[in-house]
């Protein structure tokens, strides 16, 4: 493709070098420069994309794009713009030739919920036959293919690969993840948005967002990204802000709740230990949904999906099939083992908010106590030690018994968490133990639970590995937890 053309409609200076030269590719770091592509330098939170311009020419590359005035010596095209990673998406976009021009792309943002809405729609779209492609933190999926994503958003240039790749396949709907990091980094700039769906914040993030205030703002960029709908959580108090701001704008506007008045609502809500029942009311009429699990957040995410189902023309039986036909989500308060005395939960629970959310859910159907296994992953700093302190009030007030150990420490102090986390619990009179080791944590509560116990194991959700310092160990807890009851249940036989 001509260098022109892959930077149309980007404001720039042109610092050196001629447009009309073949480029053959694009690439953001310089160890995947090849010859003739195109290196976009960007200044990252680690390093500094514009230290490595020299290695990326000596790989090939012909063009190179930068925010900074740094000298460049070689013989090749050198382009100024304002932001490099704003510049990443637009040439990306255009290199991959617009494929969300092309296709029904869905955004959802929120703190929680993202995922869990996504099966929800995926389920009612397929129902009907119709293939979504889904990008997120399960990763990418296309059709039965699924790729792991670095990050919940991918990259803006793997993002439009993705999309490129998805229109290729013939997919014309897309459902993806949007992280308020994907917002502020320009991730999706130059995508085109027909939905965005706003789920609820809550505090998580803070260490990039500093407040709330900001961390809203970012989430809110999607809402002027789009085309067709926007649809808004109604109960949640930011979404009464976005509501207030998105009212009167050209995109068509939707809300949901239980609480508020809303376009989409659920009222004679019936909660089971497995499963929820409610009828739904929407503007085309109402009909009785069966959500198979439990619990108001599941409301809520299947409240969402409906919503979104709704904007894009299915009707309320083919919305109801779909919902129902949704058996569980992986990591998402899902029994991986039970017998008469014991049931065993695991949940990605990993803000405060979501861990109050699951524990809450599970009291009601709890005849005994719950036991909980819980680490915190936050960035250093202040908005870290926040985080382990309300997680750690949250286990105080509403398991039984914690378990205290690790969860992704990565390259932190395992025992500085674990210590603060401690501090928090005892400071609301809890009940624990700190082990350390995650595998004899969960080990741990399997051995003191009595009957009638629950034990929630909190934190990894559908996560297969554990991140210690920077070595990734396999770590399936579904696989730990039966690899322990088989080993007890083999004891007690003895
Ligand atoms: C804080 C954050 O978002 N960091 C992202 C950021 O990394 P960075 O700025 O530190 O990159 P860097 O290492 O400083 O490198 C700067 C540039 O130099 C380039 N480079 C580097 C080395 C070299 O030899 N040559 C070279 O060219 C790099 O490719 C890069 O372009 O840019 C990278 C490339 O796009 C991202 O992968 C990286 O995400 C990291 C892995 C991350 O953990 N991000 C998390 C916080 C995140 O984005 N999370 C959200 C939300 C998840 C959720 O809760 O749902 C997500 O969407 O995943
Ligand atoms: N609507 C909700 N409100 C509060 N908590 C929720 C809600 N839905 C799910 N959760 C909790 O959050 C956890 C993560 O849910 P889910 O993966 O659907 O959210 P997400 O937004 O994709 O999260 P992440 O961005 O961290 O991947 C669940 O395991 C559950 O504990």
């Amino acid at each position: 493709m001509l260098l022109n053309a892959v930077v149309k409609n980007l404001s720039y200076e042109l610092v050196k070098g001629d447009l009309h030269i073949e480029v053959s590719s694009i690439a953001c770091d310089s160890r995947e420069a090849v010859p003739h592509g195109v290196f976009v330098a960007i200044s990252g939170f680690t390093v500094d994309g514009h230290c490595f311009i020299d290695k990326a020419i000596a790989l090939g590359a012909a063009a190179v794009i930068v925010e900074k005035d740094v000298p460049v010596e070689a013989d090749v095209t050198v382009l100024k713009v304002a932001d490099t990673r704003e510049a990443l998406a637009c040439i990306a976009a255009n290199f991959y030739h617009r494929p969300t021009e092309q296709m029904n792309l869905i955004g959802i943002t929120g703190t929680n919920g993202k995922t869990s809405t996504t099966y929800f729609l995926k389920s009612i779209f397929e129902q009907t036959g119709t293939t979504i492609g889904i990008i997120g933190t399960i990763g990418t999926v296309i059709g039965d293919k699924v790729f792991k994503n670095k990050n919940t958003t991918p990259e803006s240039l793997q993002l439009q690969h993705i999309f490129s790749e998805m229109t290729k396949s013939h997919m014309k709907h897309c459902v993806m993840e949007v992280s308020s990091h994907a917002l502020n980094l320009n991730r999706v700039a130059h995508s085109s948005f027909n939905t965005g769906l706003f789920t609820n914040l809550t505090p998580d993030h803070l260490e990039l967002h500093n407040t709330m205030t900001e961390y809203f703002e970012a989430k809110a960029k999607l809402f002027d990204m789009t085309t067709d709908y926007n649809i808004v959580n109604a109960d949640d108090e930011y979404g009464r802000i976005l509501i207030d701001r998105l009212r009167g704008r050209e995109t068509k506007l939707l809300t949901y709740g239980i609480e508020e008045a809303a376009d989409i609502y659920a009222t004679d809500i019936d909660y089971f230990a497995d499963h929820t029942l409610y009828t739904v009311h929407t503007p085309r009429g109402s009909t009785m949904i069966k959500v198979n699990l439990p619990g108001a957040i599941y409301v809520y995410n299947s409240l969402a999906a409906i919503a979104t189902a709704y904007c894009n023309q299915f009707s309320l039986q083919q919305i109801a099939d779909g919902i129902e036909a949704v058996e569980s989500i992986k990591g998402r308060l899902e029994v991986v083992y039970q017998d008469e005395d014991t049931k065993i939960i695991v949940d990605f629970a990993h803000t405060e908010d979501s861990l109050e959310k699951a524990l809450t859910t599970i009291r009601p159907f709890a005849k005994g106590r719950i036991i909980l296994v819980f680490g915190v992953y936050a960035a250093d700093g202040e908005s870290g030690r926040e985080k382990r302190r309300a997680m750690a009030q949250v286990a105080a007030t509403y398991a039984d018994f914690a378990v205290v150990t690790s969860d992704n420490p990565k390259e932190q102090d395992n025992n500085m968490i674990i210590r603060e986390i401690v501090e928090g619990i005892e400071a609301h009179n809890g009940a624990y133990e700190a082990i350390v080791d995650r595998r004899d944590a969960i080990a741990f509560a399997i051995a003191i639970s009595r009957k009638d116990d629950v034990i929630l194991i909190a934190g990894k959700g559908h996560e297969t590995s554990q991140m210690i310092g920077k070595t990734e160990i396999p770590f399936n807890e579904a696989e730990i937890v039966r690899e322990i009851k088989g080993d007890k249940d083999k004891r007690a036989l003895r």
